[in-house]
């Protein structure tokens, strides 16, 4: 059989993977259709490239459908409890570095820290009727986070994408979000809490530890780590 490797399917993740394998003399390429999401790989034999959704990649890497997988840190932390027992980082790739953090709005000039955003959290309990809100899609590790920190008075409310909007949406007080260079909080007028960085993330090179490894796969897997590693 053939050794299994995801990777993101799209976008500046794609290309940077693709990149940083090609460095390494492994080019792996999209063929068929713009919107067909088919590959090859060339320059080491034996190996199948499978296209999927960044969010994706852990849950295939954990269930042993894939050997080794492009993911960023952030998304084996949040979609698998117990991560460490189900993949290993194989080496991170320097790229799609971005901060998992807290943020409120840019005019509650009174909160900037985890302290005052408890204390800000339990009046407006008392004000609203109603838990201060974060919008996120990291509901594991924000919630793991703050009950470390002792921040209880607040309800997630999912949001999958465009986070930043919920505050002026009114669906949100607050949000739990990645931020690279930091453009997406400042038009929102949102602001980071200073001591909530949640977790730094960047994309990883995983290796599944649950996928079964035949002969065949086992000698291209010690081949593939010898020129990636
Ligand atoms: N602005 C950014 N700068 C750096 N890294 C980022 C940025 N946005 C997302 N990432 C990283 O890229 C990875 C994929 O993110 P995300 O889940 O948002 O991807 P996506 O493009 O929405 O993928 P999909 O919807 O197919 O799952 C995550 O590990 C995330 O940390
Ligand atoms: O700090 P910045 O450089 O502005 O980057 C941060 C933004 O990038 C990501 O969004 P993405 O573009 O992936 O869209 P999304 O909102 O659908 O997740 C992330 O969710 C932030 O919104």
């Amino acid at each position: 059989m053939t050794l299994k490797l995801g990777v993101p399917s799209k976008g500046r993740l794609m290309e940077k993977t693709f990149e940083w394998f090609g460095a390494r003399g492994i080019t792996l390429e999209r063929t068929g259709s713009e919107r067909e999401y088919a590959g090859r790989v060339d320059g080491i034999e034996g190996v199948n490239l499978i296209l999927l959704s960044a969010g994706e990649i852990p849950r295939e890497l954990a269930a042993g459908r894939i050997h080794l997988g492009v993911t960023g840190t952030d998304l084996i932390q949040e979609k698998l409890a117990l991560w460490e027992q189900l993949v290993e980082p194989v080496e991170p790739l320097g790229f799609g570095h971005a901060d998992l953090i807290i943020a409120v709005p840019h005019c509650w000039v009174d909160v900037d820290t985890l302290d005052d955003l408890d204390a800000a959290a339990a009046a407006f309990r008392a004000t609203h009727g109603h838990r201060m809100r974060i919008a996120t899609k990291y509901h594991r590790l924000v919630r793991e986070f703050l009950q470390a920190h002792g921040v209880a008075d607040y309800a997630l409310i999912d949001s999958q994408g465009a986070t930043e909007g919920t505050v002026a949406n009114e669906t949100a007080e607050a949000i739990a979000d990645i931020t690279s260079s930091g453009e997406t909080l400042r038009a929102n007028h949102l602001k980071v809490i200073s001591d909530a960085l949640v977790l730094q993330s960047q994309a990883t090179l995983w290796r599944s530890r649950t996928a079964e490894t035949d002969d065949d796969e086992a000698a291209v897997m010690e081949k593939m780590l010898a020129r990636l590693t």
